[in-house]
């Protein structure tokens, strides 16, 4: 097995999947970090804290124990708007029906924060897409609810799989809404001596 270059501080499997996607190997380890948005903060603002904050979180713990530095720790944070309102991940299937029926037939915005700590510090890139979905019944949200797919993703689909059917348009980066970026991210992995070709 190659030895990890990178700690990547994401319970998300779809972020370990587009790590090993662009050939850099990693080792999960995870951290918990409230993700409550702090009064009058712009979704820009939190989703680069709260990439920071998972990066920094699993950095601190790891440096705090007996093996010296750890490696450098990569953290990602993903969310969407609409109408200045944010779409996080839905907490029952009434909160996916809103949020999907919102979303029909719209445009709506979806931000990746990507983070990354080592013993020089932390680097942190915001990557902003616009999203089309098409309109979507009432029995189309409740069959995709039923799929699963929706509960813990942002804005309640995911575009790797079965809600790729509402996607009409994108302008940005299909990692990107998917979680990691990965142009961003080889550019910061770059940046900190961590290639990928
Ligand atoms: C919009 C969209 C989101 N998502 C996912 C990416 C993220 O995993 C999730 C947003 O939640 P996040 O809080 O960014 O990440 P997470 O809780 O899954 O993992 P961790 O905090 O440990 O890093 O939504 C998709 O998988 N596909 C999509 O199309």
């Amino acid at each position: 097995m190659t030895a990890p270059l990178l700690i990547l501080a994401s319970a998300s499997p779809r972020r370990y999947e587009l790590l090993t996607q662009i050939g850099v190997p990693c080792r999960v380890e995870t951290a918990d970090v409230d993700e409550s948005p702090l009064a009058d903060e712009t979704p820009e603002a939190l989703v680069l804290r709260l990439a920071q904050q998972k990066a920094q979180a699993v950095w601190q713990r790891l440096a705090a124990t007996p093996d010296g530095l750890p490696l450098p720790v990569l953290g990602a944070d993903t969310l969407g708007l609409l109408d200045g309102e944010l779409l996080l991940k839905p907490r029952d299937f009434a909160d996916a029906q809103a949020l999907l029926r919102r979303m029909s037939g719209r445009w709506h915005t979806i931000f990746t924060a990507v983070a990354l700590v080592t013993a020089t510090g932390t680097s942190v890139v915001l990557n902003r897409n616009a999203v089309k979905f098409r309109s979507v019944s009432d029995a189309e949200i409740l069959a995709y609810w039923r799929t699963g797919e929706p509960c813990d993703k942002a804005g309640a689909y995911a575009i790797q799989g079965r809600g790729a059917v509402f996607v009409e348009r994108l302008e940005g980066s299909y990692s990107g809404v998917m979680g990691l970026p990965l142009f961003e991210t080889a550019q910061l992995l770059a940046a900190a001596g961590i290639k990928t070709m």
